[in-house]
């Protein structure tokens, strides 16, 4: 067994490598090596953090991640991983019924949550019938309640609350969560949930954590396949000109904590190269 653990943690890192403050990349032959790579990290950070604190409080984005993360509703996860103690948060959602097919709370409850032994009252979703700057409010207010309990850890630098897992997708236009380019919410210092109603892509109401919570965090996780991100992941993690260092996914830095990229072949199709060994 250990053997095999050694051999697999071999085959990863020939396809892996840490370029300066931008974060570990994980690049995969296929979204299967991605999906059961991405599920043995969230294990094992779980395990990390429940042992250290009792709990493990993990935030997830909707989109494609939710599909990468299906090998823990499987063995051994579905048995191994200690779901009780998790607490689910939400980096974005948008601001429609939990029952719509847009909600990212829909898309995690039938494709993840609804698979696995969490419990339902540490499943920390929006207030769905309310304004998108309520359900902002709120959802902010909610966090900070669990702050000052510390089940949610704090930042050693700030008041922000320090997750132990943020997990993000991002779009072809460099978005994370419902962080989307030049919108002014990337300059949000203050708040820790904010929301917006002109999102570029459908739905145009959203809530999202600010760029400061989700640089709190402990670690921090952007998960991208397929071409059509390509160029976002290049202009994200690469030496570019000034024009790109706004790009959302690049202001993605957590400032104790770790970040991680996994990506699939396709995804990292226009890294440099140079500063991974293959
Ligand atoms: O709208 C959103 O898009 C991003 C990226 O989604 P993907 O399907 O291209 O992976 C997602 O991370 C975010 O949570 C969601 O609200």
């Amino acid at each position: 067994m250990l053997i095999i653990e050694l051999l697999n943690l071999l085959s990863r890192m020939a396809h892996s490598g840490v370029h300066k403050d931008r974060g570990e990349l994980r690049i995969h032959e296929n979204l299967d090596e991605l999906g059961t790579d991405l599920a043995e990290y969230i294990a094992e950070l779980s395990e990390a953090s429940v042992k250290e604190r009792g709990v493990f409080t993990i935030a997830i984005s909707g989109g494609s991640l939710i599909g990468l993360m299906g090998r823990l509703c499987e063995a051994p996860y579905n048995k191994t991983v200690d779901w009780a103690k998790w607490y689910i948060f939400w980096a974005d959602e948008r601001v429609v019924a939990k029952t719509h097919a847009d909600s990212n709370y829909k898309l995690a409850k039938d494709g993840l949550l609804s698979k696995v032994p969490v419990l339902p009252s540490h499943v920390n979703s929006i207030n769905d019938s309310v304004s998108a700057e309520e359900a902002a409010d709120d959802y902010e207010f909610h966090v900070r309640q669990l702050v000052k309990t510390r089940t949610i850890n704090v930042s050693d630098i700030s008041d922000c609350p320090k997750f132990d897992l943020i997990l993000l997708g991002m779009g072809p236009d460099g978005h994370v969560a419902s962080l989307f380019p030049n919108h002014p919410v990337l300059d949000e210092k203050d708040e820790w949930v904010t929301f917006i109603t002109d999102s570029p892509k459908s739905p145009p109401e959203r809530i999202t954590f600010t760029l400061p919570v989700i640089n709190s965090a402990s670690n921090v996780a952007v998960v991208v396949t397929g071409e059509s991100k390509a160029e976002a992941v290049h202009l994200a993690t690469d030496d570019v000109g000034a024009d790109c260092l706004s790009l959302p996914a690049r202001l993605v830095r957590p400032i104790r904590g770790k970040l991680v990229w996994f990506l699939d072949k396709l995804a990292a199709s226009k890294l440099d190269g140079s500063q991974f060994s293959e």
